[in-house]
């Protein structure tokens, strides 16, 4: 560390910032700060100070407690502990879980204000059962270090941490995960398909690694192959949730005599949210070849293609006065980027519903819609991924 930080700063906590850390300031600059609470006073041990413009922190004791503070719903990853020995994975575990959904809803308000022009009605980010916000995950990635350790990473690091208890993890997964033994170092992922089955997949740094297995995944009636390790939504009710929004946000929309797109779409799950909606031809485009695979064969009833494409190479190569009646995205994290939004709106659809796991990603591309002529006609975010800052929202655009 360079010698302009001090190693340990007390710090007035006044926001939250986006990537589950909290904003504070020393003499002018902004410092990052881990486990802390709006309208805390905090000791932070600085981490990173090599930028001239922000520094980053980790809370090493709490001098002022928010109302909203809670002993950390995983123990392993408690700010009592060591930063070092903390557990990641569950960045907003400390906060009760209704404030937590009032600091995402406020990440998520700032990145619609900052960068897609503002003016947009923030939503609530809604529960989507009434749990405490554990045992939802489907699938946990640990890793096993070259002693041995099994365990998820220490949070900001590859650090091994052995744990006693994986509370975010569906039940079963967890007994699972710790239980493993024996185990050669790399990555184990931790995967429970619809029917309850956990599918432990070994990922060795050396040798051979396993040939991929197929699970099935359901969402009402309809059931979708897909690899083990391939892309499904990780919250048991995600699957279901984004469906509904999508269809409701379609419904009277969809033009039975046009092309529909769904991109991003993996293994078609989207796809056939349009099919409820009325879509008759669709086309899912996704950049995975077993992900299109599957989606062919989970759509074989629907007048469905899938293409293996990059979606923005798929959508250049589209001739020119080429229409779709609506478009769905989904795009991973990095969002679909000015060259996809130009591409559909090129299109000139009807609707497009932007399904998004990145409150930033989605505003910029929000902002770039809204710069062509596009309306957000509404937004709804959901809290598919309790106690971690990630938020999943569905806009729908009309002009
Ligand atoms: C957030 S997931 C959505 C999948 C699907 N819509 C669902 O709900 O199950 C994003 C998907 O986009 C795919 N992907 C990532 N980058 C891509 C690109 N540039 N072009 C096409 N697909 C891409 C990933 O493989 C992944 O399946």
């Amino acid at each position: 560390m360079a010698s302009s930080a001090p190693d340990l700063l007390d710090l007035d906590i006044t926001g939250i910032a986006h990537g589950g850390t909290f904003i504070a300031r020393h003499e002018g600059r902004v410092v990052f700060v881990s486990d802390a609470i709006p309208g805390e006073r905090v000791r932070a041990r600085v981490t990173d100070d090599a930028k001239a413009s922000f520094w980053r922190a980790e809370t090493v004791e709490v001098l002022d407690a928010s109302p909203h503070r809670r002993p950390h719903v995983w123990p392993e990853a408690d700010v009592s502990l060591d930063p070092d020995d903390r557990a990641g994975g569950a960045d907003l575990g400390h906060i009760d879980l209704d404030h937590q959904r009032v600091l995402k809803r406020q990440v998520l308000g700032e990145a619609l204000e900052k960068f897609a022009g503002g003016g947009i009605q923030t939503p609530e980010v809604a529960a989507v059962d009434d749990t405490d916000g554990t045992g939802w995950r489907t699938r946990v990635s640990l890793h096993v270090d070259a002693e041995g350790v099994v365990g998820p990473y220490a949070a900001r690091s590859h650090r091994v941490i052995p744990v006693r208890s994986l509370p975010l993890a569906r039940p079963r997964v967890a007994a699972e995960g710790l239980s493993l033994r024996n185990a050669k170092q790399g990555r184990i992922d931790l995967v429970e398909s619809a029917d309850g089955e956990v599918h432990v997949l070994r990922r060795p740094e050396r040798g051979k690694r396993p040939a991929a297995r197929v699970i099935s995944e359901r969402v009402g009636e309809r059931s979708f192959r897909v690899d083990a390790d391939g892309f499904w939504q990780v919250h048991p009710h995600a699957a279901s949730t984004l469906d509904s929004a999508v269809r409701a946000a379609l419904s009277g929309r969809v033009d039975p005599n046009a092309t529909h797109l769904d991109l991003y779409g993996g293994v078609g799950l989207l796809a056939s949210s349009l099919a409820a909606a009325g879509a008759t031809d669709i086309v899912t485009v996704e950049s995975s070849r077993a992900a299109t695979a599957h989606a062919q064969e989970n759509l074989a009833d629907l007048d469905a293609t899938a293409v293996t494409a990059r979606v923005d190479r798929y959508l250049a190569g589209l001739p020119d006065g080429a229409r779709a009646g609506a478009v769905v995205l989904d795009p991973p994290r990095a969002g679909a980027g000015r060259a996809v939004v130009e591409g559909v709106h090129a299109l000139t659809p009807d609707a497009v519903v932007y399904v998004a796991c990145d409150p930033v990603a989605l505003a910029r591309d929000l902002g770039t819609f809204r710069g062509l002529g596009w309306e957000v006609e509404s937004l709804q975010a959901f809290d598919l991924f309790p106690h971690s800052h990630h938020i999943e929202a569905v806009a729908l655009l009309t002009r």
